[in-house]
């Protein structure tokens, strides 16, 4: 092990081979082309009427035997509102994840190879950088592009005025430019790129589009263009993260986690040392070297990981998918638990009390960012726990995407006090109780959840 490691070995005895490689072609075949308008797209109204519409159509046309119709009929209420319900969302977002990963790939490269210049501040100091931007302007720029401007709305976490601004003007340059850059490699993602270069207002556009203020009704998507920024400006680790909300419930997930490396032992180790591994072993695609995109819809009781796309080659949906589950550990004493790398996030104090009670006998994995979801989804942990000092607010794009690929991986996701996340109120987690527990099993969660008081009344918090 390096001597410089930011966090303490990681010792889960399981390995990542576990997860079962499947024959995916039934899985979500994408029906409809990109730039085609999804038709039942946004109400629900619109849904029933469209299936209402055809259905009628069928039943008049023809002179089927009504077995016939009645079978059409099953056939069309299951692939409309059944499981392949948001398989034209599911696609599009986990290329434009995918695009996003290519993108801060590139940018982390350049920013950890010179200067700090590329890194800027926001209002409340986080750094931010161009990647921010240009992830948040790609993917809406595709969204838009996919479903029509007019049917996507996006919670996001950049705001275009700071890029807006006339001292701007150089950041504004070196945005657009990542940008298309990007974009220019959009049908090797299988995806319509634009016909001509975006210039400063389209990009200030694409960014300013992101203004959807969530709340319990319609359809919305949060994104976070880069989750972990600081994870990311140290060349560590960070996501790329979009979910779906309808009617203030997650149903799609999509996570891209660029450096999530093939040993998951790696996960504890510098950054540092990743890079020097890197070069001397290149990655390829069928290596599975490094980073991945992982996805999930509600309900499917599935959760999906690709590697990330090479661009050199077309992206062939589902591009070598495989299926993910949580860990079967339900002994505490061979668990692993994550958290923030940075204490001013979580209260590492807190949590070693916590895992002190509830018998975890680990060190704890610290690691950037919403990979710790992807590390519990994947089975490479079991446990997740965040408790920010009080007064802080948690946004519903640090957690949307995350938490869908665990539930529909086999894991239980809830505030501290055991209750759901709410997603319905807007850009914060309104009402959560004290911190968020995820887990790979219900047991192990349960355990967590009965501690949590205890914990709480002994605690300097
Ligand atoms: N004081 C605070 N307490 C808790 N979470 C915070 C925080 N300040 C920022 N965060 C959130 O924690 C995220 C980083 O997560 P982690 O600490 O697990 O790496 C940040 O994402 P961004 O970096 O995208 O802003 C931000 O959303």
């Amino acid at each position: 092990m390096p001597s410089n490691c930011t966090s303490l070995v990681f010792r889960a005895p399981h390995v990542l081979g576990q997860t079962r490689i499947t024959n995916n072609t039934n899985k979500l075949t994408p029906t409809i082309h990109v730039g085609t308008c999804f038709p039942w797209y946004g109400k629900k109204t619109h849904q029933k009427k469209k299936l209402f519409h055809i259905v009628s159509q069928l039943k008049c046309s023809q002179n089927y035997p009504s077995s016939s119709v009645m079978e059409d009929e099953r056939n069309l209420v299951v692939s409309s509102l059944g499981p392949d319900k948001y398989s034209k969302e599911l696609d599009v977002a986990v290329k434009a994840v995918q695009m996003a990963c290519s993108l801060c790939q590139k940018v982390q490269e350049s920013l950890i190879s010179k200067t700090n210049s590329q890194i800027h501040s926001k209002d409340d100091n986080s750094p931010v950088t161009v990647a921010d931007w240009s992830v948040q302007a790609t993917i809406s720029w595709i969204l838009s592009k996919s479903f029509g401007c007019r049917n996507v709305s996006i919670l996001a976490e950049e705001d275009v005025e700071s890029l807006s601004k006339p001292d701007s003007k150089g950041l504004l340059s070196a945005v657009v430019e990542t940008v298309n850059d990007c974009l220019v490699q959009a049908p090797h993602f299988g995806l319509k790129g634009p016909e001509k270069l975006l210039g400063s207002s389209d990009v200030l556009e694409a960014i300013g589009r992101c203004n959807s203020e969530g709340g319990p009704t319609g359809s919305f998507w949060a994104l976070d263009p880069v989750d972990g920024t600081l994870g990311f400006v140290r060349g560590d680790q960070y996501a790329v993260a979009l979910a779906l909300i309808e009617d203030g419930e997650v149903v799609l997930g999509v996570l891209g986690c660029p450096n999530y490396p093939k040993k998951k032992e790696w996960l504890s180790y510098h950054h540092r040392y990743h890079r020097i591994i890197s070069k001397l072993t290149p990655t390829t695609s069928e290596s599975w070297d490094k980073g991945c995109v992982l996805y999930a819809t509600k309900g499917s009781g599935k959760a999906w990981m690709q590697p990330l796309h090479q661009t050199n080659k077309l992206l062939a949906w589902p591009n070598s998918a495989i299926l993910i589950r949580v860990s079967a550990i339900d002994d505490p004493a061979l668990a692993t638990f994550c958290e923030p790398v940075e204490k001013s996030n979580s209260s590492h104090s807190f949590t070693a009390g916590l895992a002190h009670i509830v018998g975890l006998r680990k060190q704890p994995l610290r690691v950037y960012s919403m990979v710790k979801y992807a590390a519990i989804a994947r089975g490479d942990a079991e446990i997740f726990m965040k408790f920010a000092r009080s007064g802080y607010k948690e946004k519903i794009w640090d957690h949307a995407a995350g938490m869908i690929i665990i539930q529909e991986a086999g894991g239980v996701v809830t505030d501290a006090g055991g209750s759901p996340l709410d997603f319905s109120k807007g850009t914060f987690l309104e009402g959560l109780d004290r911190g968020i527990i995820a887990c790979g099993g219900a047991k192990l969660h349960e355990r967590i959840i009965k501690s949590v008081d205890a914990s709480w009344k002994c605690s300097s918090l």
